[in-house]
């Protein structure tokens, strides 16, 4: 069973007024999150990846559907309850949300606190995660001296207080320069394979999937439009928004702006070409080329690395006579996925 599990959810916000619109935030979404995932939710401003966050922590209640967490049917338990579920869940965000008059220590004490936790196991629990966050000098420093990425470290810490099984990260590193979004990401893939914690991430950055999610869902107005391994939906976008995701950080076929400048620049045919893994090398296609006398160059696009596999798209401008090139191509075309760009 997964760990969250969601059938048939939606989400209505009522209209704010008598001549407003009731707005269907989350419509119909099936999800499964296994334990162990690092799951990316992407989509644009609007989509509904936080109201979506929200129906799991239950802060917000489902107008219909059914979600379970760890097992628990959480649509309809009351406060009580939801407590209890929400206990086992750990959250962060993109301003952090620390407490400012407390110290690093107070603030990730702070859990341990509510939740009835004796002083001595608390200090001990507050060590230990400093320790894991790389923070431990800073235990007694004021959060307003700390960096982006400290405070989002100590948020981490935080969360991970109360043993939480899943942990959910809403746009948690949209606040903080490249640099220091590398060195989060690094602390949260470590959450996940060191502790076991399975998270939710929420985010616009495509980059961030790509660097730490196993799987990725794509939403749209409310509804989950395209799902997977990350590597499928990287190298293989089918959903026209995913594909605008996709290329803010892969470049894939050039557009038809910068297909006109590279023909102006290279004479030629050209060809894109799709690699997947090493299943046909690119040596071997390339050798093909050779062989019928045509000769090629590299226009567009590169090679990816996602979750350890490698895939790309290359754009050739390949020259020689029509017919070699079209006896290259149908000997390349029954190994390799070509295109022609017109
Ligand atoms: N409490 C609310 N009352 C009314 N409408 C809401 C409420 N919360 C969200 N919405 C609406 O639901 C839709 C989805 O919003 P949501 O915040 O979940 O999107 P998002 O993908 O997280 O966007 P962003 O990245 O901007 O936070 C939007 O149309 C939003 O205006």
């Amino acid at each position: 069973m997964a760990l969250v599990e969601m059938r048939g959810v939606s989400k209505v916000f009522p209209a704010a007024s008598r001549n407003g619109t009731a707005v269907r935030a989350i419509d119909d979404v099936d999800l499964d999150v296994e334990a162990g995932d690092i799951y990316g939710i992407v989509g644009y401003s609007g989509a509904g990846k936080s109201t979506l966050i929200r129906l799991v922590n239950a802060l917000e209640s489902a107008t219909s559907g059914s979600i379970r967490v760890d097992g628990t049917e959480i649509t309809g338990l009351r406060e009580r309850q939801l407590q209890r579920v929400r206990l086992g869940i750990g959250m962060i965000f993109q301003q952090f949300n620390l407490l400012r008059s407390r110290t690093v220590y107070g603030n990730v004490a702070y859990p341990l606190q509510v939740a009835g936790v004796g002083k001595a196991e608390a200090h001990e629990r507050v060590a230990e995660l400093l320790q894991f966050v790389g923070l431990a000098e800073k235990a007694h420093t004021y959060t307003d001296q700390l960096s982006g990425g400290q405070k989002q470290r100590v948020g981490i810490a935080r969360a991970l207080a109360i043993s939480p099984k899943l942990l959910l990260a809403d746009e948690s590193t949209s606040a903080l320069d490249p640099e220091t979004t590398q060195e989060v990401l690094g602390l949260l893939r470590r959450v996940n394979a060191e502790l076991g914690i399975t998270i939710m991430v929420i985010t616009h950055e495509m980059e961030v999937v790509k660097s730490i999610a196993h799987k990725v869902a794509v939403m749209e107005d409310g509804r989950i439009v395209e799902r997977g391994p990350v590597f499928d939906v990287f190298s293989e976008p089918q959903q026209p928004v995913t594909r605008r995701f996709v290329s803010t950080i892969i470049d894939d076929v050039p557009d038809r702006d910068a297909l006109a400048a590279l023909h102006a620049r290279h004479p030629g045919r050209f060809v894109r070409i799709a690699f997947r893994d090493e299943s046909v090398p690119q040596a071997e296609v390339f050798a093909e080329l050779i062989r019928r006398d045509v000769t090629f160059e590299l226009v567009h696009g590169g090679m990816e690395d996602v979750g350890g596999r490698t895939f790309g798209n290359l754009t050739l401008s390949l020259r020689g006579t029509d017919p070699d090139v079209d006896a290259a191509l149908a000997a390349i075309g029954s190994r390799v996925e070509t295109r022609e760009l017109r």
